[in-house]
């Protein structure tokens, strides 16, 4: 059943609606899949996912043409912007010979006063009209490269988001979120400054050296062999700086980027870090990766085991400042030279002063130019290295596939679904642990409008067989279906619609009560059925009580309500998407029992003319259920009612007596006192 990955379009991404995301085709990209490398690895060595390295988001970088198709939505626009560097760049590079005139005017023996202050006028004049043209065609320039770069980067960033949001959940197993936030933050930005500044400086780089290349030799074609020399000589020595440079933007992004990791998994647990004092432990992890300038007694970073942010940007800072001194002192130096050349051509006459004095300045303009070219250089490569991990993740095919292979035929999506459930001989092993097998050929029927209560130790596989209802994950063998219909062939998104699920820790996002209450419904909820269903929810009193009621902010990730507020607000929110189907994975485990007996309530009202599973560790809870399937060692102990159960299932006795022996101080001593 596990489907194979390959290269795909950012609108077949997912069938998740986001409005208008321009497709960019990325099919001729190859990627290299790290994260099923390491999977396969995992596999052929028979180890686990405990023992292996985390896999690094990071794919074969594209080539400079591919990193190009990147941007072909905005080429039109590129595409001007070009031809204008072109006309400002030629209007430009006309000053120096136009200026020339004057030099050579104010030393001319042959003009009289008044010519030479005509000639001086008229040509100065020129040099501003110009200047205002290259001004405003540059001023144009860089406003539609800016455009076009925001356009970019804000299409690879929606692509981008919405190709993680549509990933299967072996790919949350195997990511880490703060490296997805740092791809879609720095990695981004990198992206956006290669193409919208790096590649047109680069072009503009090499525009001008060209163009004051033919006018050098228009100028005198001697001096500029000897000049020309030097400006490759300056090339090629600055050539491995930069890709120095690029290896280390890329190490340092990459140390970034698990130091943003690790500030994310602490600052979404707060309450976590400061229950154990652990701030310090935080800051130790996340310093650690950052590097710390006061922990050397130098000005300079000292050597440390792990890979650090402080570290390598000193490098960085020590190659870079190399490489400009490099461009810049060479740039003089051959500057120099050739003004030493060119006084000895003047002397000879083979050079008019003014001309020389043109030179000067496009040699400036070359070694300029050249310097330009190099340090762009290193920008795209920056942003070519950022694209590679960027297009991993757009490029990334789901292991739940959203259609078929065969794409003719369209999934099924029934209008309604009566809730049979049947899981025939299902086996199950975790993508990351695929030689671990959590479920062995679990069969079992749940009728419509039945509650079927999964019960057994921990570890046993109950959450695993609520995720593989909602494919989560595929099943490795074996078939799952509702209503007859397989649910590998039903459309994905309708599967879930039908499916309501409520999870040991609901997730609430932050936003108002209402919001959260809506989040999964598309139609229309009118005040008086949201009242309804929360008040079967037991959730309207307390939202009521509120001076906001309903428009309640309720914190990020729900903080400021209660566990059991909570769960019964997601009881409500299951209840809102009309599903046919409900899970209750643990839903009352983490209450007190004030609040478990209200949840409870609400649960079983939520239950009625639902086909339920629920998955529970406390025996009150489930024996009412139409059916109690008792899980040992991945697979089906025993199936039937509590009354059955006790007396043919040795595990369920087992869970009874342990519950009892829990329960019977606590009852006895109660009787005592009463
Ligand atoms: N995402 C995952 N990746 C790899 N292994 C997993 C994953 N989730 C669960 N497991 C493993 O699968 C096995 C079954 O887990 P599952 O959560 O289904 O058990 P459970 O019966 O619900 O346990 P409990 O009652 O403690 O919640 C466990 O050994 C667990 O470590």
């Amino acid at each position: 059943m596990n489907s194979q990955r390959h290269t795909k379009t950012i609108d077949e991404a997912t069938d998740i609606e986001l409005g208008d995301v321009d497709p960019i085709s990325l099919k001729d990209i190859p990627l290299k899949d790290n994260t099923t490398a390491a999977s396969t690895e995992a596999t052929g060595s028979g180890s686990d996912a405990g023992s292996k390295e985390e896999p690094q988001l990071e794919s074969t970088p594209p080539t400079f043409f591919q990193f190009l198709l990147l941007a072909k939505p905005e080429l039109p626009l590129l595409l001007f912007s070009f031809a204008l560097l072109i006309v400002a760049d030629i209007s430009n590079q006309l000053l120096p010979i136009i200026i020339a005139r004057a030099y050579n005017a104010l030393v001319d023996p042959l003009l009289d006063p008044s010519d030479r202050t005509h000639e001086i006028n008229f040509t100065m004049m020129l040099v501003f009209i110009l200047t205002l043209v290259g001004a405003v065609l540059g001023w144009f320039r860089l406003c539609i490269q800016g455009l076009a770069g925001e356009r970019v980067v804000a299409r690879l960033r929606l692509g981008m988001y919405k190709s993680v949001l549509s990933q299967d959940m072996s790919f949350y197993d195997e990511t880490k979120s703060g490296e997805v936030v740092s791809r879609l933050g720095s990695d981004a930005t990198l992206l956006q400054g290669s193409l919208s500044s790096g590649i047109p400086e680069l072009l503009s780089g090499v525009v001008r050296a060209i163009i004051c290349i033919i006018l050098m030799f228009y100028l005198s074609a001697k001096l500029t062999g000897m000049t020309l020399g030097g400006v490759f000589v300056i090339f090629f020595l600055s050539f491995p700086l930069g890709k120095c440079l690029k290896t280390l933007s890329r190490l340092y992004q990459n140390t970034l980027g698990e130091a943003q990791t690790r500030s994310t998994e602490a600052l979404g647990s707060p309450r976590t870090v400061q229950s154990f004092v652990a701030e310090e432990k935080e800051l130790n992890r996340y310093a650690e990766k950052i590097g710390d300038p006061d922990k050397s007694k130098n000005w300079w970073p000292a050597a440390s085991d792990e890979r650090n942010t402080y570290e390598i940007g000193f490098k960085k800072v020590m190659v870079n400042s190399s490489f400009y001194t490099l461009i810049f002192g060479g740039g003089f130096f051959f500057l120099y030279l050739s003004l030493w050349y060119g006084f000895h051509l003047v002397n000879n006459g083979e050079l008019s002063i003014g001309d020389l004095t043109a030179f000067q300045s496009y040699v400036f303009q070359v070694s300029f130019s050249v310097g330009q070219v190099a340090g762009n250089l290193a920008r795209v490569y920056e942003g070519i290295g950022a694209s590679g991990r960027m297009l991993y993740l757009m490029n990334r095919e789901p292991a739940i596939p959203s259609k078929r292979e065969d794409d003719d035929v369209p999934l099924e999506e029934p209008e309604h679904m009566d809730g049979r459930i049947e899981f025939k001989n299902v086996s199950f092993a975790y993508p990351s642990r695929p030689n671990s097998k959590v479920l062995r050929d679990f069969s079992l029927v749940i009728p419509q409008n039945t509650t079927a209560a999964l019960v057994g130790s921990s570890g046993a596989g109950k959450s695993t067989i609520v995720s593989l209802l909602q494919r989560f994950y595929d099943a490795t063998s074996g078939s799952i279906t509702i209503d007859g219909h397989e649910i590998t062939d039903l459309k994905l998104a309708c599967l879930r619609h039908n499916i309501g699920y409520v999870e040991q820790e609901p997730q609430l996002f932050g936003f108002t009560v209402r919001e959260n209450l809506l989040y999964g419904v598309t139609r229309e909820v009118s005040q008086e059925e949201l009242e309804r269903v929360c008040r079967d929810a037991n959730a309207h009193d307390f939202i009521d009580s509120w001076p906001e009621k309903y428009e309640t902010f309720v914190g990020e990730k729900g903080v400021k309500v209660s566990g059991g507020q909570k769960q019964r607000l997601a009881i409500a929110r299951a209840l809102l998407t009309d599903c046919r189907i409900l899970l209750l994975d643990e839903a009352t485990s983490a209450l007190d029992s004030e609040s478990e007996a209200l949840v409870q309530q609400a649960i079983d009202k939520a239950m009625q003319n639902r086909t339920v599973i629920i998955v529970a560790h406390r025996l009150s809870t489930v024996m009412q259920a139409d059916q109690i399937v008792v899980m040992d060692d991945h697979q089906i102990e025993g199936t039937g009612t509590h009354e059955e159960l006790i007396q043919s299932s040795k595990k369920y006795q087992d869970l009874i007596r342990r519950q009892s022996v829990m329960i019977k101080p606590i009852t006895e001593s109660f009787s005592k006192a009463v």
